[in-house]
């Protein structure tokens, strides 16, 4: 049972099968009357008639549509489900490292307030789906910008002292891990050598509290 149902293509062929009855058909031809009832040659063998007999039965249109299938609906269908475990799973549980800090760590820090949450989306997306608290808004265009800023220009703007250069509680988060690591680059290259990126992004934090993330 459990082959079959992962297998979408094995599945479908049983019920393919179990519906049109075909090989059931063919086979019962092949068995009785050893002769082959798809082409004009009624003389032919069931199994080793005229090629464009062969190409015109039942067996490779259905593998076609297997095939078909497989392509168009199973294979996007498996990507698909692997990106959701990416985002409502994998990172569980993962230590931080020198780049990346995962939604555990994260939720930790943000408990403990040794956290400088920076959030490089767009204002329309924040509208639209929301913000986690007590982050900072600088869309990744400004970032540049904003980190070259003096202190008070900083606060002032954003409503948080500047971060420093030395600070290793700098993270950066996106919607799914890109922009995020550009940021990462922009800010190491100002000289925040420390920073890093919650690469689950607002997918992952949406996905795991509830949130509308689509
Ligand atoms: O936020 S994103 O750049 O990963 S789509």
């Amino acid at each position: 049972m459990v082959i079959v149902f992962r297998q979408f293509p094995v599945r479908i062929l049983i019920m393919a099968t179990f519906v049109r009855r075909f090989p059931v058909r063919v086979l019962a031809q092949a068995a009785v009357s050893g002769r082959c009832n798809y082409c004009t040659d009624q003389g032919a063998p069931a199994f080793s008639c005229h090629p464009s007999c062969i190409q015109s039965r039942p067996l490779p249109q259905m593998r076609n549509t297997i095939h078909q299938l497989h392509t168009t609906l199973y294979q996007p269908l498996k990507y698909e489900l692997r990106s959701y475990r990416y985002y409502s799973s994998d990172s569980s549980g993962l230590a931080e490292d020198d780049v990346n800090v995962h939604y555990d760590s994260l939720v930790k820090r943000i408990r403990n307030g040794n956290i400088q949450l920076i959030d490089v989306r767009e204002p329309s997306e924040l509208a639209e789906f929301g913000q986690i608290t007590n982050s900072i808004h600088i869309p990744l265009g400004d970032l540049a910008d904003a980190l070259n800023l003096p202190q008070d220009k900083f606060e002032s703007k954003y409503g948080h002292p500047k971060p420093e250069s030395v600070d290793d509680d700098i993270v950066f988060h996106c919607r799914s891990g890109k922009r995020s690591m550009t940021a990462i680059n922009i800010a190491k290259e100002i000289g925040y050598s420390k920073a890093r990126h919650f690469p689950g992004g607002w997918l992952e934090w949406a996905e795991k509290n509830n949130l509308p993330y689509a």
